[in-house]
């Protein structure tokens, strides 16, 4: 444990902003926070650091007036506070920018700023301070435009603008650059940056180490619900953060050379379809393959045509022709997701509750959902004890902390769901694997894991195509990247060949269209 004081001295005699006292919260069968202490400054950055299931949402969410403490003390501004709701928090000066937006689609960016704001002025003048506001931080926004037509970036733009109209005294961000461009997440750090400046304090939630070095002034870090440490993440290396949070060393993630020119097993060949309701995005003739023995991964915020490439992938949607997506040397654009898994096909959704688990089963139903042809079902029975086996077995080789597999998939942290969901399709044993985000919210330990299952796949000859927006992530395990960008596909370059800044301009769209292909 390496409790030192850390407070800033030119801060020491001001009234902390926040303080938490001893506060504990316990769900059936788990402490998710004990007896944690935090204390945030005026002006002052904190990241809260742990690893999935170390409690750091569930302590923002009491933060935030949305759960209540078992027991405890909330000192907002030295004052003993009970935070009853989130409106009650928003009185107080608390706004929290979620990792999931909460925007209505059809309506303007005024008239979702409106809904936020208790008072809210008459259009014209909320039309004028939002401009104002946006133009001031360096965050352009166009009031009347609707929120459908803007990017991943631009709807994070409103939801923080949407924070910055109700003059917060206390920011929290949850994971807040998942979604973003690197050159994006410089625009933001400068806007937190000048809050800070401003008096404005700010929590900050994330995996990513290097960018809670670059920002944060102090991290608390938890580890299985209690404070195990703080410090300066200025003064500490990505490796020492991670010891901290995880109390062992770093795994580290090779990609070994891969020269060996193998045969397709996924093609995408000319794969267009329309947008998938009013606010998707068409895809435009998709040429790609996917060699056997190699991870290709495809980057992209998300929005530009990624869910309706998933669709086409996994089955749920058919295409008009089935050579459109090959598999195996065969057309399977016209057949659906249960007989695409049959000949082989894993498949990772994007969004974990709901299409990668459903939130009320418990673990080893969830696994039925995409296993059952693993040998889990016989004749039309479930083989029950069987499937406990196979789920348990997830469970140990994916180091996912839950309750055994009787706990509920919405009972797990979402790093932990997550790692339960890639884990189940990793066992069995696919040809080709298709994974969205395989690693969203999942801290640094698990996803060096599942990282390492993944080039293990890649290495015993299996094609595996990765949609993601995490750069970093790709460029540490694809063999190949290209962007998909307003439903097209940048030319695919060996990620030796290219560079996160490169990548990063084609995400905005800005790439070359005469070659759309090269070989591997
Ligand atoms: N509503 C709930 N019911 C039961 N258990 C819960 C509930 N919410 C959280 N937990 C449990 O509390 C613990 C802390 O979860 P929490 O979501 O706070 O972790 P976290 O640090 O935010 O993890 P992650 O990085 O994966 O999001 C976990 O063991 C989780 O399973």
């Amino acid at each position: 444990m390496r409790c030192q004081s850390l407070l800033p001295h030119a801060r020491m005699n001001s009234a902390p902003r926040l303080a938490l006292r001893d506060i504990t919260k316990t769900y059936p069968g788990v402490i998710a926070n004990e007896d944690i202490d935090l204390t945030v400054l005026p002006g002052e950055i904190h990241a809260v650091l742990g690893e999935n299931g170390a409690g750091k949402s569930t302590l923002m969410k009491i933060i935030y007036g949305l759960v209540q403490p078992d027991a405890g003390t909330v000192l907002w501004e030295g004052r003993e506070t009970r935070i009853a709701s989130p409106a009650a928090a928003r009185r107080l000066g608390i706004a929290m920018v979620f990792q999931h937006f909460a925007l209505f689609e059809t309506l303007s960016v005024a008239e979702n700023i409106a809904l936020a704001l208790p008072d809210a002025p008459a259009p014209a003048a909320l039309a004028e301070r939002i401009r104002a506001t946006a133009e001031d931080y360096g965050l352009p926004l166009e009031p009347q435009r609707p929120v459908h037509e803007l990017s991943v970036g631009e709807r994070q733009r409103v939801e923080i603008v949407r924070c910055l109209l109700q003059s917060p005294r206390l920011l929290i961000l949850d994971e807040p650059t998942s979604v973003l461009t690197p050159q994006a997440v410089e625009t933001l750090f400068t806007t937190l940056r000048r809050l800070a400046a401003e008096g404005v304090s700010l929590l900050y939630i994330s995996h990513k180490l290097d960018e809670i070095r670059a920002l944060c002034d102090r991290a608390t870090v938890l580890r299985g619900g209690r404070v195990s440490g703080h410090c300066r993440p200025a003064g500490e290396s990505a490796d020492s953060l991670a010891r901290m949070m995880i109390g062992a060393e770093l795994p580290q993630t090779r990609l070994s050379a891969n020269n060996v020119r193998r045969e397709p097993k996924l093609v995408l060949h000319n794969l267009s379809r329309p947008a998938d309701g009013p606010f998707g995005t068409a895809l435009h003739a998709l040429q790609l393959s996917v060699h056997s023995g190699e991870i290709v991964g495809i980057a992209g915020a998300s929005g530009n045509g990624q869910s309706e490439l998933l669709q086409a992938l996994s089955g749920e949607a058919t295409l008009a022709q089935a050579d459109m997506v090959q598999m195996l040397g065969a057309p399977v654009g016209r057949l659906g997701a249960a007989a695409r898994r049959a000949r082989g096909l894993g498949f990772v959704p994007e969004e974990r509750l709901g299409r990668g688990a459903v939130p009320a089963l418990d673990l080893a139903a969830n696994t039925l959902l995409t296993a059952a042809g693993d040998g889990l079902v016989r004749r039309g029975l479930i083989l029950r004890p069987t499937v406990r086996r196979y789920a348990r077995e997830i469970i140990k080789r994916f180091r996912v902390k839950c309750h055994g597999s009787h706990a509920l998939a919405r009972s797990l942290s979402g790093g932990n769901l997550q790692k339960f969901i890639v884990g189940r399709e990793i066992a069995q044993n696919p040809e080709v694997l298709i994974v969205a985000q395989p690693t969203w919210g999942v801290d640094v330990g698990s996803a060096a894991l599942i990282r390492e299952r993944l080039i293990d796949l890649r290495n015993r000859g299996v094609a595996l195509l990765v949609i993601s927006e995490d750069l970093d992530e790709l460029f540490s395990i694809c063999d190949r990247i290209a962007v998909l960008a307003g439903g097209r596909l940048s030319p695919l370059r060996h990620t030796s060949a290219t560079d996160s800044a490169e990548i990063g301009r084609w995400m905005a769209g800005l790439f070359p269209t005469e070659t759309t292909h090269v070989p591997a």
